[in-house]
């Protein structure tokens, strides 16, 4: 089942001399139990993609359509709900809230809506990301690795169908950040879909599908990644 598609999607920043075309015209479906990896050089609008798909950006033209939801037929309301029930997002700056605890910084999104046992669900998932007693301290209390692993908790706590990752394992040492990627993995197992913006051949291995960016548009695809070095070197 088709999780996340995005139809003939634009983005262009600006106007007249200055614009910025970020995507031109991208067309992609991402399903039920599969990864994608995105990667590209720097300024080839990946991580304007992953915006469009979480619903933090809309496009200037095309459709994005999650769980068959098109984005932009949503009120604000609505898309708040859409994004916290149903999208995982772990930004590149992690965007932790500074005055609530790891556990409560995981639990927010299932608080929001009222979901009992949220603690629990949210002690759980630290625990799955290494930080088992970590729940009451707050995230300057903890190392920027740590605070990348609650913003990973926090992405994948819940009924989530679309789990998007920008760079998720920037500030961990190879060991953790096999973990998180592991985590990934099985959250997408478990019947999500999953995006993952990397520069990191290795990391974009853990994905079924490599979608190679190049300003703005997509300009490669591959199945599993056999040769990632080939790929990277594409002109
Ligand atoms: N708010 C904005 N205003 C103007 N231009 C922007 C804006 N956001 C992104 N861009 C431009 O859009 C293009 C794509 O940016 P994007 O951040 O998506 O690239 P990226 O592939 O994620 O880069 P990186 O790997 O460096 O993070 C770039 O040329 C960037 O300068």
């Amino acid at each position: 089942m088709s999780v996340l598609e995005l139809r003939q999607v634009h983005r262009t920043h600006g106007t007249g001399a200055t614009i910025v075309h970020a995507l031109r015209g991208i067309d992609l479906v991402v399903r039920t139990g599969e990864l994608v990896a995105v990667m590209g050089p720097s300024g080839s609008g990946k991580s304007t993609l992953l915006n469009l798909a979480g619903g933090l950006d809309s496009p200037t033209s095309g459709e994005v359509v999650v769980d068959g939801t098109v984005l932009g037929s949503c009120s604000r309301k609505a898309l708040a709900a859409l994004r916290r029930r149903k999208i995982g997002y772990v930004f590149q700056d992690l965007n932790l809230l500074p005055s609530l605890t790891a556990a409560e910084n995981v639990a927010l999104p299932l608080d929001l809506d009222g979901v009992r046992g949220s603690r629990k669900q949210a002690l759980d998932a630290l625990s799955e990301v290494d930080l088992n007693g970590y729940g009451d301290r707050f995230p300057d209390e903890m190392s920027g690795g740590q605070q990348q692993r609650v913003a990973i908790a926090r992405a994948l706590i819940g009924e989530r169908t679309l789990v998007l990752a920008d760079e998720p394992t920037g500030a961990l040492d190879s060991q953790t950040g096999e973990a998180v990627l592991r985590l990934l993995r099985s959250k997408v197992d478990a019947g999500a879909a999953g995006m993952l913006v990397t520069h990191d051949a290795r990391h974009a291995a853990w994905a079924d599908r490599v979608v190679f960016l190049r300003d703005g548009r997509v300009v490669d695809t591959s199945g599993p990644l056999d040769q990632p070095e080939e790929l990277l070197r594409a002109p």
